[in-house]
């Protein structure tokens, strides 16, 4: 986290972040290398971290600031930056900084996000001039959720989340809630009572109204924290875990219901309302259509 808020101005150009839900996930197989393979729907919200880049002539990459926790080297902005370069043979550098507004391992892909923005901001301000494609081909090393955020569209995703299909969803408003505790990834994939192979379902089958999260039993079993904030949103409708959590979220009809229920939630609990959106406000940034960011910056 920098204390500086990062700016638009001459030497740093900003980009938005935006995390994801995950509207269901089942996971119908488990590969060779151990990943398993999923059937997942991916929307965005309008809630983004804050990506700030200013374009260095000497090829060095270097983040501006700390993420606690994460080693300049390990971040995925860094990383990220560092694919771009090799895969286009860019001599340019960049400092990159990250103001954090999502929180870490919270489910809401922060991490990849960033990722994918360093990807799409970076091919502008260099002019490696990458398609979309292979932008996502070099997203997918990165992180699972990484290409997701690179095509910027709301999606059916299959495989380890890489096989993608746009989809036109409604956009609700979501009541997100950031439950006191961090569920590891990894945990939940190697977790012995962990459903394997659920039954693939359609897109049809979704939109009907299956929006089972395989990884639930799990991490409520494991995590109190997270029943209990499941426990409470349930009393608004559907309340369901973002991957593999500690996230909960459940929609709203409009803004103000969300709100109402924000203001009611138990103590101590963290959160945000926040539109759901098909079209990322990356890619709107990316073509210059940044009304939704300044018009629906969500509150709390
Ligand atoms: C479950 C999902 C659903 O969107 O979201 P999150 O809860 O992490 O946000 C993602 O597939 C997560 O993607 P991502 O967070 O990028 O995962 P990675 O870093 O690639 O993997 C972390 C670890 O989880 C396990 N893993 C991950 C994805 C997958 N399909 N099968 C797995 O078994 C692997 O052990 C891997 O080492
Ligand atoms: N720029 C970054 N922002 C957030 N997390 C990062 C970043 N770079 C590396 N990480 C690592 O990625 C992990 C997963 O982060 P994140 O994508 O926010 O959560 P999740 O995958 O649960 O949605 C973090 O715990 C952190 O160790």
């Amino acid at each position: 986290m920098i204390d500086e808020a990062v700016t638009d101005n001459d030497a740093w150009s900003v980009w938005p972040a935006p995390a994801k839900l995950n509207l269901m996930l089942r996971v119908v197989g488990r590969r060779a290398d151990g990943y398993h393979e999923l059937q997942t729907v991916f929307q965005f919200v309008d809630r983004c971290d804050r990506l700030g880049f200013r374009v260095r002539e000497d090829g060095e990459v270097r983040r501006d600031g700390e993420l606690p926790g994460v080693a300049a080297e390990a971040d995925l902005t860094v990383r990220a930056a560092r694919a771009l370069q090799a895969a286009s043979g860019c001599s340019l550098g960049v400092d990159i900084r990250c103001e954090k507004v999502l929180p870490m391992g919270g489910g809401l892909g922060g991490g990849s996000s960033d990722a994918a923005t360093t990807l799409v901001a970076l091919n502008v301000l260099w002019g490696t001039g990458l398609d979309t494609e292979a932008l996502a081909r070099l997203a997918l090393p990165l992180g699972a959720d990484v290409p997701v955020f690179v095509r910027g569209q709301a999606a059916w995703g299959e495989g380890v989340g890489e096989r993608l299909t746009p989809v036109e969803l409604p956009e609700p408003w979501f009541l997100v809630l950031v439950p006191p505790c961090s569920v590891s990834t990894q945990a939940v994939f190697t977790h012995p009572q962990l459903t394997r192979d659920s039954k693939p379902i359609k897109l049809a089958d979704f939109t009907g109204g299956d929006v089972v999260n395989d990884c639930l039993p799990v991490v409520r079993d494991e995590y109190p924290a997270v029943a209990d904030a499941l426990d409470w949103l349930s009393q608004w409708g559907e309340a369901r875990l973002t991957g593999t959590g500690a996230c909960v979220f459940a929609a709203f009809a409009g803004r103000d219901q969300a709100l109402a229920a924000w203001e009611q939630r138990p103590a101590g609990i963290d959160g945000f309302v926040a539109r759901g959106c098909n079209r990322s406000p990356l890619l709107d940034r990316l073509t210059g259509i940044d009304t939704r960011l300044s018009s629906r910056h969500g509150p709390a």
